[in-house]
């Protein structure tokens, strides 16, 4: 089942295009991040698929509906996890989390999404006590107390120190298990192979590239560098056939400092978007 479909889509701002003819497919249940640099256009796809802003051309579903106008129920079944605001800093974690269930005709149980995002020792703590990190998970507490079918996660761990990231991913991970898709937009390509199924690179409004993490841009097929150390420095070679040539070299013994790497992520993004690595 398709979650969101995209064909075409075009926004320009002053003439100026922002989004420049966009299609995407995301399934329902999978975690999609669309990866791009500053400026590239994620903010602006993101925001016509919640419905917060319009579009200039182009076919939109998300979850069945035109964002553009669905209407209230339609609302209630998507999840948007928002930059922190400031609004709610007297109120608990608990007041706060109560007060957004308002919102929605069959919330989940306050305390149980309390727990789920990991913040039950904190549920009477007033929100402006929060850590950055631990204000974000409230964030999410905030997006998923309406059960939604399909979340919106806009940079989550900007800012977070690497522990943070990693909880904050465990917790993406379990509302991914419970079969809630995810579209995030992420600039850490590290959190993009963590999480995502599959990924997209936007650049300038357009779509250069999709797949699953391992693949994008080649990354699967591209050539191996082979590196060791020898009696006379370190030695490395780029080859289609890494196992081959290690078997050769080591017909003598023990390889020292043996690695074998194929481009990153990041290298496979960059190159993508037309930097040198
Ligand atoms: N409200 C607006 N008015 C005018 N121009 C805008 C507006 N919003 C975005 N733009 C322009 O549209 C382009 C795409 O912006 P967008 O925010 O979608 O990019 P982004 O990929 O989300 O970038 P970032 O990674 O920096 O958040 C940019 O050139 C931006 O300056």
């Amino acid at each position: 089942m398709t979650a969101i479909q995209v064909r075409g889509l075009r926004k320009s701002y002053h003439d100026v295009p922002a989004v420049d003819g966009v299609d995407l497919d995301i399934r329902a249940g999978e975690v999609f991040a669309l990866l791009g640099p500053n400026g590239a256009g994620k903010t602006t796809t993101v925001e016509i698929l919640e419905g917060h802003r319009s579009r200039d051309a182009g076919d939109v579903s998300v979850l069945g509906s035109d964002p553009g106008t669905a209407n209230r129920a339609w609302r209630g079944r998507i999840g948007i996890v928002l930059q922190t605001a400031n609004d709610a800093a007297e109120l608990t974690v608990r007041e706060s989390v109560r007060h957004y269930a308002g919102y929605y005709a069959d919330p989940a149980p306050v305390d149980d999404v309390i727990e789920q995002v990991g913040l039950t020792a904190k549920a009477g703590a007033r929100v402006k006590s929060l850590s950055g990190g631990q204000r974000r998970r409230l964030d999410v507490a905030l997006g998923i107390i309406g059960r939604p079918e399909l979340v919106f996660l806009d940079e989550p761990t900007t800012g977070f120190d690497p522990e943070a990231r990693r909880q904050f991913w465990e917790l993406i991970r379990n509302l991914a298990r419970t079969g809630t898709t995810i579209l995030l937009t992420t600039h850490y390509l590290d959190e993009a192979e963590a999480l995502a199924n599959r990924v997209a690179v936007i650049a300038g409004g357009r779509i250069v590239a999709e797949g699953t993490p391992a693949t994008l841009g080649g990354r699967s097929t591209a050539k191996a560098t082979v590196s060791w150390m020898t009696a006379d420095g370190p030695r490395s070679t780029l080859t289609d056939t890494p196992t081959a040539l290690i078997a050769e070299l080591s017909r003598d013994g023990e390889l020292a400092e043996l690695t074998v790497t194929r481009p990153s992520l990041e290298d496979a993004y960059l190159e993508l978007i037309g930097e040198p690595a």
